[in-house]
């Protein structure tokens, strides 16, 4: 179970000077908790650059989202989520070569039916930018993947030409999920609200209004993945999940079209995949091998 401190513990030199034997580890204790405090100083300075009621002018004016869940529910399934990826916390750099644009583009011919953009600079090399170039190049419906601790992201995400939002579980409290799960449907948005554990699922599952989880297959703790966590927290919550309707995908770890076989048969209508594209040089033809299987 991964728990996490919303913001860094501080402690004034002043109080330090009080004595007290404060057992506080003031380092974060996982790379979730380091995310997620830095995002808390970026997200002050995209306000400091642009406030709030001037980012909700500018969403009246933004194109009407494309439809994301609708794109994940035609068949064949699961449809792919193509992930937009230059580097992350664990591999460092995974496509040196890296063109935006030109690898969406790859995504929408390969038959990608919504695409995944990392919009974190600091751990991932992604950039709210690559959502709006992304968006004026490709008709896919695009996924904003960000770690949402403000409704402030949200409407930047809308702004930037985002039809879905990532919320991690994880991070937030039952409370703001409720609340930006709201705010990103009043917006004509879905969020794909991803889960790790049983518990997390659970949780969600006690939500209404979620129509769309992500599970993913990393362990946040150590970045191993195990597609058997798709495999398992599916078959432990099938019938619950299939009487709502809810569209469920399984994400991260997917390399080869067996893989794909066997979340398709856990029963997910989506998958999630970046590293394992990204890696090769040709994404069209990577695409489609990996859904070979899929009819
Ligand atoms: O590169 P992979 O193993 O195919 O995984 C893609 C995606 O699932 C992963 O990037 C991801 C899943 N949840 C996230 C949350 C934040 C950042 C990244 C992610």
């Amino acid at each position: 179970m991964v728990s996490i401190r919303r913001t860094r513990p501080y402690l004034s030199p002043q109080i330090r000077r009080l004595g007290y034997q404060l057992e506080l580890a003031t380092q974060p204790q996982h790379i979730l908790e380091e995310i997620v405090w830095a995002k808390e100083t970026e997200v002050q300075g995209l306000r400091e650059h642009l406030p709030l009621h001037e980012l909700q002018k500018q969403v009246l004016s933004a194109p009407v989202p494309q439809d994301f869940l609708g794109a994940l529910q035609a068949p064949p399934q699961p449809g792919l989520i193509g992930e937009v990826k230059k580097a992350s916390p664990s591999k460092g750099i995974i496509r040196a070569d890296f063109d935006p644009v030109a690898i969406a583009q790859s995504y929408e011919k390969a038959g990608a039916r919504c695409i995944s953009v990392l919009t974190d600079a600091q751990f991932f090399q992604g950039s709210w930018d690559y959502l709006s170039q992304i968006r004026q190049a490709v008709s896919l419906p695009l996924l904003c993947k960000e770690f949402i601790i403000y409704p402030y992201q949200i409407y930047l995400a809308r702004c930037r030409g985002a039809s879905a939002v990532l919320l991690i579980a994880a991070i937030l409290s039952d409370q703001d999920l409720h609340y930006f799960n709201r705010i990103i449907h009043a917006l004509g948005m879905v969020a794909l609200v991803e889960v790790h554990t049983l518990g997390e699922l659970a949780r969600v599952l006690g939500m209404a209004g979620v129509n769309l989880i992500g599970i993913n297959n990393r362990n946040l703790e150590n970045f191993t993945t195990d597609l058997s966590t798709t495999e398992s927290l599916l078959a432990q919550k099938f019938p619950e999940i299939q009487k709502r309707g809810i569209v469920m995908v399984s994400e991260s770890g997917i390399h080869t079209p067996e893989d794909v076989m066997r979340v398709k048969k856990a029963g997910v209508q989506g998958i999630l995949v970046g590293e394992s594209l990204m890696k090769q040089a040709d994404i069209e033809l990577a695409v489609q091998n990996l859904l070979r299987e899929v009819k």
